[in-house]
C-alpha cells in the first residue's frame, strides 16, 4: 500500500462496551484510515465523501438511510458474525453497497457454546459452583441431581453449518440426533452424523430431551418457538438458543418455565440484549443466560477481523453461502 492512500473506513468507536479494543483498532489503522462515528458526525460533509467501507463490529454502527445518503462512495459493509438480520439488505443493495459476513469462521465456536450450554444447564453447573463456594461447608449434595446428556435425544432446529457442527459433537456424546429444516435435506451429511430428519417440527419437539435452536432469524423463523411449540415439548426438556432471541416468543417461554411446561432454558441470545434488569428471565432458577458469546474466543475474533479486513480490501462480499440445511 506504500504511496497509496489508505481506504477510509467508518467504525462505531474505540473502547467502551461496544467499541473495538485498542489493539484491534491498531490492527485496522495499519490497513485503513479509521474514522469513528463521533469524528464523522463532527465533520459529515467532508468525511462522508471519503468513507469507502463500514466495519460493523457486532452490529455497530447502526446503518440507516440517513447514514447511507451521506456516504456517496460507500462500497461495502463488512459485518462481523454470521447473522445479517440487523441489516436492511434491500436498502443496502438499492445504494449499490455490498455486504460481507463471516459465517464459516464463527460456526465451530458457536457449536461449542451450544454444547457448553447443554451440559451446563443439564448438570446445573452454575448452581453447583454457587454451592461449592458457599460459606456452608456441609454442601455435599448427595441428593442433588441433574439430567444426563449422553444417550439423550437432541433435536436441532436449523441444520446449517452451526447446527451440523452441533450434531458432530452430539454424536461423540452418543446422543440420538433429530433435526428439522424447512427446505433442504442433505442425506449424505445426515448419515455422517447419524441424524434423523423430522419433516414436521412437532415430531422433533415431542421427542427431544434437548431442543437446540440454530436457525437464522428471518420472517419465517421469527417467534418460531411459541406457546404451542413449548407445550409440545416434554416437561423434562431443556431449550437451548444459540441463534437469535427473536426466534423464541420470550413471554411464552417465561410462562412455560414458570408453569413447568418445560424444565429449563439455556440462552445465549435474548431480546433485547441485554435484558432489562427486572426481566422475569433473570429471576428464574432454571434459566442459564450468557451474553451473546457464541463466537467470543481469541482465535475466532482474530480470524473475523482478518476476514472483514480482506473483504474491505477486496471490496467484495466474502459471505459464503455455507448454510446447508438451514431454515430459509
Ligand atoms: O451473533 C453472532 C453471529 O451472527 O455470528
Amino acid at each position: 500500500m506504500e504511496g497509496q492512500e489508505l481506504p477510509c473506513v467508518l467504525i462505531d468507536c474505540i473502547g467502551g462496551r461496544h467499541g473495538v479494543y485498542e489493539d484491534h483498532a491498531e490492527f485496522l489503522r495499519e490497513r485503513f484510515c479509521l474514522i469513528t462515528m463521533k469524528e464523522y458526525l463532527e465533520n459529515k460533509s467532508f468525511l462522508g465523501k471519503k468513507i469507502r467501507a463500514i466495519y460493523m463490529w457486532y452490529h455497530k454502527p447502526v446503518i440507516n438511510e440517513e447514514l447511507l445518503q451521506s456516504l456517496p462512495n460507500l462500497k461495502i459493509v463488512a459485518s462481523s458474525g454470521a447473522g445479517v438480520d440487523h441489516l436492511d439488505l434491500n436498502l443496502l443493495s438499492s445504494y449499490g453497497v455490498k455486504v460481507s459476513n463471516t459465517p464459516l469462521i464463527v460456526s465451530t465456536d458457536t457449536a461449542d457454546l451450544g454444547m457448553a450450554l447443554m451440559l451446563a444447564s443439564s448438570r446445573r453447573l452454575v448452581e453447583g459452583h454457587q454451592m461449592a463456594i458457599s460459606p456452608d461447608t456441609e454442601y455435599f449434595p448427595a441428593n442433588w441431581l441433574g439430567v444426563e446428556v449422553s444417550g439423550a435425544t437432541l433435536g436441532i432446529i436449523g441444520m446449517g453449518t452451526i447446527g451440523y457442527k452441533v450434531a458432530e459433537r452430539a454424536k461423540a456424546f452418543e446422543m440420538k440426533i433429530l433435526y428439522h429444516n424447512r427446505k433442504q435435506r442433505n442425506k449424505e451429511e445426515e448419515r455422517a452424523v447419524g441424524a434423523i430428519y423430522c419433516k414436521k417440527i412437532d415430531d422433533l419437539l415431542q421427542q427431544a430431551d434437548f431442543v437446540m435452536l440454530a436457525v437464522k432469524l428471518t420472517p419465517q423463523t421469527h417467534k418460531l418457538i411459541g406457546k404451542r411449540e413449548l407445550q409440545l415439548m416434554k416437561p423434562t426438556a431443556i431449550l437451548i438458543n444459540i441463534s437469535r432471541g427473536l426466534v423464541v416468543d420470550q413471554d411464552a417461554l417465561v410462562e412455560a418455565l414458570q408453569s413447568k411446561v418445560i424444565k429449563a432454558a439455556a440462552l445465549d441470545v435474548t431480546y433485547p440484549e441485554p435484558l432489562p434488569r427486572d426481566h422475569p428471565l433473570l429471576k428464574l432458577k432454571d434459566v442459564l443466560l450468557t451474553p451473546h458469546i457464541g463466537s467470543a474466543t481469541v482465535k475466532t475474533r482474530h480470524l473475523m477481523k482478518e476476514n472483514m479486513t480482506e473483504s474491505i480490501q477486496a471490496g467484495r462480499s466474502s459471505g459464503t453461502t455455507a448454510l446447508r440445511w438451514d431454515l430459509e
